[in-house]
């Protein structure tokens, strides 16, 4: 069996006086796609930065595909996002894939890299003169470069329109999909909701949730009911309500017993217009997660 992807054993960064991780422990398989989410300062970036051997642990381990971080790195194993990713100024894109790819025994061949990392237009463009999303994009490209069979990415979507974003994620589950290990930091839950099959949360440095989406999910209980009220309406003795919420003209109502709190509601002759039941999104789960360890 090769040796996992990651594997970090107790590992305390300390950034200065902070101590941004906390001895966490956190293997990552190989062919896994693992989304890091937590609010800022959780120690995500801090987390990939000891991966990727660029911070020195004040304590515990870090192995990257069986070795120490800075040689899976050299050997071509990793390849990085980070979220102030540089770029060498007054060059082209073109010269810059170039220089990289030819760095690498085995690059990704050119055509398939560009058509792959949408940056087939921008080869000729000036690196100083990129938008935050074709920025990122090219960023990719070069992450993507030596076909590595590790990606660590930090928010890599964070700069993204809409389509990019999606095009990023439908990369992604190829190279998934062809065994490359994903883990990446984000804070848009939707995306590690669709595309990682398991999600880490992180808060004050520490570990405090591991698992799949749904289990991570079903931490919250309950579901919420949502619907269109005027200002005034009162709904917090409805049966079954643990919690309301009004933004502007809609109410979202917690509630432990979806059939109970819809029987009373109509029974009092409210009209539901726009009626929305939904389960315990990501969001929520991560929120009600973060709120407990703090
Ligand atoms: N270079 C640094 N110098 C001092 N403190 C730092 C440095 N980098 C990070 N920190 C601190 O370490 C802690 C963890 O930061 P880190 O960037 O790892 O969190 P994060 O989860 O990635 O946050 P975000 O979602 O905001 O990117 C925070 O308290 C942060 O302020």
């Amino acid at each position: 069996m090769p040796p996992d992807a990651l594997d970090i054993s107790g590992l305390t960064v300390r950034h200065g006086e902070v101590l941004a991780v906390d001895g966490l422990d956190l293997r990552i398989g190989r062919g896994e796609t693992v989304a890091l989410l937590g609010p800022n300062g959780a120690g995500k970036s801090t987390t990939v930065g000891a991966a990727l051997g660029l911070l020195r642990p004040a304590a515990g381990t870090v192995r990257v595909l069986g070795r120490p971080p800075a040689d899976a790195v050299r050997a071509g194993g990793v390849g990085a996002m980070l979220q102030h990713g540089g770029l060498p100024g007054e060059a082209r894109v073109g010269e810059v894939l170039h220089l990289v790819r030819r760095s690498y025994a085995d690059p990704w061949p050119l055509d398939d890299l560009v058509a792959t990392t949408g940056t087939g237009g921008l080869l000729g463009r000036d690196v100083d003169a990129l938008s935050g999303g074709q920025r990122q994009r090219v960023l990719l490209a070069l992450a993507l470069s030596g076909q590595p069979p590790l990606l660590l990415l930090d928010e890599p979507t964070s700069a993204m329109d809409v389509e990019g974003r999606r095009a990023f994620w439908t990369t992604m589950r190829d190279l998934a999909a062809r065994g490359t290990t994903v883990v990446f930091a984000t804070h848009h839950l939707e995306e590690a909701d669709a595309v990682a099959d398991r999600v880490v949360v992180m808060a004050g440095g520490r570990l405090v949730a591991d698992g799949p989406s749904a289990g991570i999910r079903s931490v919250v209980a309950g579901r919420t009911v949502r619907f269109s009220a005027p200002d005034g309406a009162a709904f917090d003795r409805v049966p079954a309500v643990t919690g309301v919420d009004r933004v502007g003209g809609t109410v979202a109502l917690a509630t432990t017993d979806v059939e109970a709190t819809l029987r009373a509601l109509l029974a009092d002759g409210v009209p539901l217009i726009d009626l929305e039941v939904r389960g315990a999104s990501l969001e929520d789960a991560v929120l009600s997660l973060v709120g407990g360890a703090r």
